[in-house]
């Protein structure tokens, strides 16, 4: 039996940099990793999904080249699928071995590849062998959810996971689940020149999302050409010869949608179900996700968890926040708290979206008298001038504190955009600062000025 001061679980956002503070602080760490080292987003996840958004932009752009009065020399646009495929893998191995060469740098780290059980609330089990800590951090991260839809177990199915080991172009890709995952490999796949199919259950687009926003993203995933069956419950698959049935229950439209390749994004789950947590007395919720307080202690004491395992966050920057949350109260005499934090994300189809804070529906159910500002991007001049007019911004305030609520930007940039909203926030500042700011022409953040001075009562 080895002990270590510390066992971190996983290696995903947050404890490869926790392993960092505790071997700074002169603490021997053992970190365990099943499967590679970086997780979700750096293998599975952000990095090889951001990385095909932007071979499906170059494409985009190739095929309206001539709108640019760009000539390609006559030849139709096509898509190297080996060749996108080589240029993702050479980003995430890069960031993978970048990992490992950091955690074979820290002093008193010892990278253990297995699988991990906790045994008890002070050991944990690794290939047949035993190791003990005082203090134990869960860093586990989710997979994606396959439920066992009838016919699953007949048919050849992707996940986001599977779908990246692609050489060859699907003909007929059927998507089911239109939401982040789903429609980020949509509208990749589409512009690879695959025919596309997006199958959602619920009456829109991401339904977290406001309903101008699910709307707007619908409309140009269409003008694209891929196909969006709406109110449409996948319920049963069949292998049909050479393609898949993929059996809906819906409305309208036909009662099954024949695909060569079915990918399922139908949410995560928690990797927590294999972990031992019942012999540590650790608890979970109904839906598995680790129960943790306001900083990231579990029921049991010296035992956290961490990132998208304890349900608080669903991305990178909240596990990593999860991380700052941890060191700052381990070592920094720094109360940091998860609800410290402003929601914030991005929805990577192109043009993108950037969120903060509040939706519509959300700002209008907190009793607030809100005010919004709402500019379409086709009044953008940045926007105009690059020929990507699809989206809008809309930014709410609070009419008596002058408090920005949250913020939408769906175009252009808003990825990056959504930030100089977001940091206004955190600064607890009123919204006239950003209204009275000097902004850089030509940009879409110019207009942001502009869209706090038409505000308007939330209807
Ligand atoms: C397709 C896709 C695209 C995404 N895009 C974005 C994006 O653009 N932006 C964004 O912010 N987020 C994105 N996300 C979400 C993001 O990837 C996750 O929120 C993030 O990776 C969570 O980090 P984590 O540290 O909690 O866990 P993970 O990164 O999942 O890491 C957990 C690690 O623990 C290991 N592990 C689990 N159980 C054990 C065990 N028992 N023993 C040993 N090791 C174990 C796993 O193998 C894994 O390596 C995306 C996710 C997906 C699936
Ligand atoms: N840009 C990003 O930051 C990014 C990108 C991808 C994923 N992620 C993270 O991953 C998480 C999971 O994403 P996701 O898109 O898999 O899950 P999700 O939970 O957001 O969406 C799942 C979708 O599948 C639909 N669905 C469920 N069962 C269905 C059925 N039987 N038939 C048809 N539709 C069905 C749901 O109605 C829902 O719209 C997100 O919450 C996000 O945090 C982030």
């Amino acid at each position: 039996m080895t002990k270590f001061d510390a066992i971190i679980v996983g290696t995903g956002q947050a404890g490869p940099s926790l392993a960092g503070r505790l071997t700074d602080a002169g603490m021997t760490v053992a970190i365990i990793e099943r499967h590679h080292v970086g997780g979700t987003c750096v293998n599975t996840g952000c990095k090889p999904t951001k990385t095909l958004v932007a071979s499906a932009y170059a494409a985009h752009l190739a095929r309206h080249a001539d709108d640019y009065g760009v000539t390609l020399g006559g030849g139709t646009v096509g898509i190297d699928m080996k060749k996108a495929k080589a240029r993702k893998d050479a980003v995430v191995n890069s960031s993978r071995n970048g990992n490992e060469r950091w955690l074979g740098s820290m002093k008193g780290c010892t990278l253990l590849r297995g699988h991990a059980r906790l045994e008890s609330a002070r050991s944990v089990s690794i290939n047949g062998e035993l190791i003990t800590a005082d203090r134990i951090f869960l860093n586990v991260g989710g997979r994606a959810s396959t439920p066992d839809l009838p016919g699953i177990k007949d048919i050849e199915y992707l996940t986001n996971s599977t779908i990246l080991d692609l050489e060859t172009l699907p003909k007929h890709l059927v998507v089911v689940g239109g939401s982040y995952i789903g429609l980020e490999f949509a509208q990749i796949y589409r512009r690879f020149g695959a025919e596309v199919t997006v199958v959602e259950k619920g009456p829109r687009l991401i339904g977290r999302e406001d309903e101008d926003v699910s709307a707007t993203i619908k409309e140009f995933l269409e003008a694209e050409g891929i196909r969006i069956r709406l109110n449409a419950e996948c319920i049963r698959f069949a292998p049909h010869g050479k393609e898949i049935a993929v059996g809906v229950d819906c409305t309208t439209g036909a009662p099954e949608e024949m695909g060569s390749h079915v990918l399922l994004a139908m949410g995560r789950q928690p990797n927590t179900d294999d972990l031992g947590l019942e012999k540590a007395g650790v608890a979970v919720d109904a839906r598995g996700y680790i129960t943790v307080d306001d900083q990231l202690r579990t029921n049991i004491d010296g035992i956290w968890a961490l990132g998208d395992c304890n349900g608080k966050g669903a991305f990178t920057h909240t596990a990593y926040n999860d991380f700052e949350i941890v060191a700052a109260n381990l070592f920094d005499n720094d109360p940091r708290r998860v609800s410290d934090r402003i929601s914030t994300y991005g929805l990577f189809v192109d043009p993108p979206l950037g969120r903060a804070g509040m939706t519509e529906a959300e700002a209008r159910n907190s009793g607030r008298r809100v005010l919004v500002g709402k500019r379409l991007m086709k009044n953008v001049g940045r926007a105009v001038e690059k020929g990507e007019t699809w989206g809008f911004m809309k930014v709410l305030v609070d009419a008596d504190t002058k408090e920005l609520l949250g913020a939408a930007i769906l175009g252009t940039g808003g990825d990056e955009v959504v930030h100089g909203i977001l940091d206004v926030m955190y600064a607890k500042a009123p919204y006239t600062v950003i209204q009275r700011a000097m902004h850089v022409h030509p940009t879409v953040s110019e207009l942001i000025p502009t869209v706090l001075g038409d505000l308007k009562p939330l209807a």
